[in-house]
């Protein structure tokens, strides 16, 4: 843990399934590597994480069993550990390379800028060379302007203990907002590739398939498919990522998905049972036989130093690894050197993304439209001028909790090099549409690349409806009814049952024993696309003409929406209007008028 993590408190729990091949998968990480510094739920950090590993590496030995660590991408932008050095990641990919992962790929993250994805080619697929796979991502080489494979397409291997023949992917969805230096192939098209093609007709006892990739997306559709085509029941495990939540799917008795959450919240555990391998033990080759198919299992394990302690059966002395220890005290070096905890301001209260309602009084966005964009889009030249500045809510990207408000917060909250930009003098009676149009799509958006839900924060491409005080009540009586494990927990009184702590309560195809903590659940409420704030809008009327300043990465949207409405704006129309990063306004912001000491 770092110095000024918080310790983790004590809940109930459940164990961890083991099988003949077991899986630690982390996604979504975004740059997380320190653990939260502000929940004690999630306060273990990399090196604990390394030690984790290495600890139950141990107790797979032992047991005679194989575990195998994946990462399914999206580990940079969204910390000050990665966003807070010039150039990006200065420390950050060091860090990463300390854990022994096995089969690891790319995030739409790594992509989106020129520089990280060049990053990625230079440091991440040597750093995890023969191991980091690429099966539909091309880097274009800045020297020759070819493309050649990212890292190779796939890998075949045999596992330690158990000899189990494993044959692994690693996609990305298909993702089209990449900088130019890279070409994501739509997985559709791979999987008619010939060395696919060739692949999936080995003999194997396990495809393993990780991917950037939702577990119900169409891509992994397909190549369940086409793997099914060939082999009707090799056992199949998948493991997803990028919609940044908890996730189960059972796509036939014999292939299952995981999806272990974000931010490292979560670190997802997998089990199969009854795989075939070469090196089983006599009387486990009979109950074998018997067996018609392997049993699969997951766990969503809470990244604490409780969890990590209770599922190693370790304590303080016996647990932590002389390299996770290393691990731990580069981060906290990293974290000086980088002057995170250097603080702006102190946060009067917890602002929330999803746990309070959109518009309110304790929502994110609504302080980000009421408080915040009024007064950092400034642009002197156009100072006086009627604007409509326009946000997505996908641009912020975590709570903003009661207490001190740091460097490292500014790109918690905002990781992005986004600026903003402006089309000038656009009438009022087409500008004044575009939030509409931008929150309720509609056909303009379908049949294009540019759906709006990619404006708005990704946990809302999995979560659809809200979960309010009363759904979680129907669910509580639903459970009691049905005799769910939570109940009687909750019901008891404290002193045979600790109070919960509030967190993941989640449901998925596997049911709703998942979660290795037992925690009090929390609401979600859906928020809009894109919020809007109108600045120096007359007292009376509506402006003729309106300045229309957005975030850079809604371009594509806001050009789209204009046509729509009948005005004929292109990219030649679009100027910049700050100079300085969203992250850098919202910096001063706070100097400005949070700077009191906690
Ligand atoms: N410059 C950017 C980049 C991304 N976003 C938002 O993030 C979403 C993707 O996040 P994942 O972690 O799921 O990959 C994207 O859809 C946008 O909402 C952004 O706002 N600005």
């Amino acid at each position: 843990e770092q110095p000024s993590a918080p310790n983790p408190v004590a809940a109930p729990m459940r164990s961890l399934p083991w099988g003949d091949l077991n899986f630690l998968q982390t996604t979504d990480t975004h740059g997380w590597q320190a653990g939260h510094l502000q929940e004690a739920q999630y306060s273990a950090d990399w090196g604990d994480y390394i030690s984790f590993a290495e600890r139950m590496r141990e107790k797979a030995d032992t047991m005679g069993v194989d575990l195998l660590l994946v990462d399914t991408g999206d580990r940079i932008e969204g910390n000050g550990l990665y966003d807070g050095s010039t150039p990006k990641g200065e420390y950050f990919y060091d860090i990463m390379k300390e854990q022994h992962i096995d089969v690891i790929c790319t995030g739409n993250h790594e992509l989106y800028q020129a520089d990280a994805a060049a990053r990625e080619y230079d440091i991440t697929v040597p750093n995890f060379s023969g191991r980091y796979l690429a099966s539909n991502l091309d880097y274009i080489n800045p020297e020759t302007g070819k493309p050649v494979p990212m890292a190779q397409r796939y890998r075949k291997f045999t596992t330690k203990n158990r000899g189990i023949r494993v044959l692994a992917f690693g996609f990305l969805f298909d993702f089209t907002g990449n900088a130019n230096n890279t070409v994501v192939q739509p997985v559709e098209q791979t999987i008619k590739e010939d060395w696919f093609q060739e692949a999936i007709r080995e003999d194997v006892d396990l495809f393993l398939i990780i991917g950037h990739v939702t577990l119900r997306g169409p891509e992994y559709k397909a190549l369940y498919d086409a793997i099914r085509g060939q082999k009707w029941d090799t056992p199949i495990q998948f493991f997803g990522g990028h919609s940044h939540i908890r996730n189960y799917a059972k796509y036939d008795s014999n292939a299952h998905g995981l999806q272990a959450g974000r931010y490292m919240e979560t670190i997802g555990w997998m089990s199969i049972k009854g795989l075939g391998g070469s090196k089983k033990v006599e009387e486990e080759s009979r109950e074998l036989k018997t067996r018609s198919t392997p049993t699969f299992k997951r766990r969503y394990i809470d990244n604490n130093l409780f969890g990590y302690h209770y599922h190693t059966g370790l304590n303080d002395t016996t647990f932590p690894t002389e390299h996770g220890k290393n691990v731990s005290a580069m981060i906290n070096d990293a974290r000086k050197e980088l002057k995170l905890d250097h603080t702006f301001g102190c946060a009067p209260k917890d602002l929330w993304m999803s746990r309070a309602k959109y518009p309110s009084s304790d929502s994110l966005f609504s302080w980000l439209e009421k408080e915040v964009l009024p007064v950092v889009v400034v642009n002197e030249e156009r100072k006086g001028v009627p604007t409509l500045a326009l946000a997505n809510t996908g641009t912020l990207r975590f709570d903003v909790f009661k207490g001190a408000f740091t460097k490292d917060t500014t790109f918690i909250i905002s990781p992005f090099v986004s600026k903003f930009l402006v089309i000038k003098d656009v009438p009022y009676k087409s500008a004044k549409g575009i939030l509409d149009l931008l929150n309720n799509g509609g056909p303009v958006f379908e049949t294009s690349d540019f759906h709006t839900s990619q404006l708005a924060p990704p946990e809302q491409l999995s979560v659809l409806e809200d979960i309010t005080p009363a759904t979680l009540a129907q669910d509580h009586f639903d459970a009691f009814k049905s005799q769910q494990e939570q109940i009687p927990l909750i019901s008891r009184s404290e002193k045979d049952s600790p109070d919960l702590i509030p967190g993941y309560t989640t449901k998925d195809e596997g049911g709703s024993d998942g979660d290795d903590t037992i925690h009090s659940p929390i609401t979600f409420y859906r928020v809009p696309n894109c919020v809007q704030a109108p600045i120096s809008f007359p007292a009376e009327g509506d402006p003729e003409n309106v300045d229309l300043v957005f975030v850079d990465f809604i371009q594509p949207w806001i050009l789209m929406a204009l046509q729509f409405k009948g005005e004929k704006y292109g990219k030649q129309d679009v100027q910049s209007y700050t100079n300085s990063t969203l992250t850098e306004l919202l910096a001063g912001w706070i100097k400005d008028n949070w700077s009191h000491d906690c």
